[in-house]
C-alpha cells in the first residue's frame, strides 16, 4: 500500500539530514505509529508523504503509483492522504457540516457523505454548529471527519492528541482507534508519547535523528529492543554497566551492552538469581508506585519502582538473567 524506499531529506543541503535513508512497508489496513524524540524527522516523514515537501533521494509509492521520486512528484491533492493535525485546523467561521463538505464539493453525493462521516465521528447532531462551540476532543473528531470524507488512501494523524489534558487524551484516543479501525483505512498516527502509540498501533516506527531504527509490532518492541534507546522510550530502563554487573555478580557478554526494565528488579526476593544488599537512600511517593532511590553495597546508587510502600531501609535487590535485555552496540 505505501512503500518506503531510501528515502532521505536535508534542508541545508546536504550538511545534515532530517531524514536519512529510511524504507519501510505498510499494508492496506495497517495502523502504525511513528515515534520518536523532538527533531527526529517524524514531521519531515509524513510531509514527504502528503507531497508537502519533496525528498532529495528515495521514492515513495502509494498503490503502486510512485508519488514522490527525483523524476515524479504528485501535487498533495492528487494523492488520496489524509491528514489531521494536532491544532485541528478547522475554518472558525464555517458549521461543522461545511467544514467537512469542503474537502469534498466536488462530488455527487457530498452531502449525504459529510453526514455519514460526522455520524461514524459521533457528532451527526451537532453538524450546524460552529467549531468554537465544541470542546477540543469534538474538534479533533471533526478533522478526523474531514480528512475521512474524500476516502482517503491513507490517513495521517501528526501528534493528534497533545492539545489535551491526560484524561481526554485517553478517551479520545481509543475513539479515534476505533473509528480508525472500524473505516479500515491505513492508517499512520505521529506521536513522541509511546503509551499512545502502544495504545493505538499494530506496528510502530522509531526514528532517532532521522534514521530508522526499529520496525516491529508494539509487543516485540517492548520484549525486543533492539537498542537501549528503543527499550528506555518504552519504560525506565536501567543500563547494566560493567560495575552494576560486578555488584550483582552477573558477567555478561563484554561485546555487547546490556539493560533492565525496572519493573524486573524484585525487592527481597530470596530466589533472584542475582542478587545485592542495598539501602534506601529516597522515597519518592508517584501514586501508583513508589520510587526508591538505593545505594548497593558496592556504593552505585540506582532508582528502582516499587508497588510496596512500606519497604525497610535495608533491603536485597536483585533480578534474574532473563530479564536482562542484550544489545549488539
Ligand atoms: N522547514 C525546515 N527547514 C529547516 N529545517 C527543518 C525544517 N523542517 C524540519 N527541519 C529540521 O529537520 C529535523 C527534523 O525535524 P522534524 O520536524 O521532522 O522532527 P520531529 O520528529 O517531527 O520533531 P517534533 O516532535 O519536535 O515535531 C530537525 O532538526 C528540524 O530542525
Amino acid at each position: 500500500m505505501l512503500d518506503i524506499e531510501s528515502l532521505s531529506k536535508s534542508f541545508d543541503k546536504g550538511k545534515s539530514f532530517a531524514l536519512k535513508n529510511v524504507s519501510f512497508h505498510l499494508k492496506e489496513g495497517d495502523v502504525c505509529a511513528l515515534v520518536g524524540e523532538s527533531g527526529s524527522g517524524k514531521t519531515t516523514l509524513v510531509r514527504l508523504i502528503a507531497g508537502l515537501e519533496t525528498p532529495d533521494a528515495g521514492v515513495i509509492r502509494l498503490n503502486g503509483e510512485v508519488v514522490s521520486s527525483l523524476n515524479n512528484f504528485v501535487p498533495p491533492e492528487k494523492r488520496k492522504v489524509g491528514l489531521v493535525f494536532q491544532d485541528y485546523a478547522l475554518f472558525p467561521h464555517m458549521t461543522l457540516f461545511k467544514n467537512v463538505l469542503y474537502g469534498i464539493s466536488k462530488e455527487k453525493n457530498k452531502n449525504q457523505r459529510a453526514q455519514e462521516v460526522l455520524n461514524l465521528v459521533g457528532l451527526g447532531g451537532m453538524k450546524d454548529r460552529y467549531p468554537h462551540q465544541l470542546s477540543g476532543g469534538q474538534q479533533q473528531r471533526v478533522a478526523l471527519a474531514r480528512a475521512l470524507a474524500p476516502n482517503p488512501a491513507l490517513l495521517i494523524l501528526d501528534e493528534p492528541f497533545s492539545n489535551l489534558d491526560a484524561m481526554l487524551r485517553m478517551q479520545l484516543r481509543n475513539e479515534i482507534f476505533e473509528i480508525v479501525k472500524a473505516t479500515g483505512v491505513t492508517a499512520i498516527f505521529v506521536t513522541h508519547d509511546t503509551q499512545d502509540a502502544l495504545a493505538v498501533a499494530d506496528e510502530i516506527l522509531i526514528l532517532q535523528r532521522g534514521e530508522l531504527i526499529q520496525k516491529d509490532e508494539a509487543a516485540n518492541l517492548y520484549t525486543k529492543p533492539n537498542s537501549i534507546y528503543v527499550a528506555s522510550l518504552f519504560g525506565n530502563t536501567i543500563q547494566l554497566s560493567h560495575e552494576l554487573q560486578s555488584a550483582f555478580k552477573c558477567p555478561l557478554n563484554p561485546e555487547c551492552s546490556h539493560a533492565i526494565r525496572n519493573e524486573n528488579f524484585a525487592i527481597n526476593n530470596e530466589e533472584c538469581e542475582h542478587v545485592t544488599h542495598a539501602q534506601v537512600i529516597k522515597r519518592t511517593f508517584l501514586g501508583h508506585d513508589t520510587q526508591l532511590l538505593l545505594k548497593l553495597d558496592s556504593g552505585q546508587k540506582i532508582s528502582v519502582l516499587t508497588k510496596d510502600r512500606n519497604v525497610a531501609d535495608l533491603i536485597k535487590i536483585g533480578f534474574n538473567s532473563k530479564d536482562v535485555l542484550e544489545f549488539n552496540s
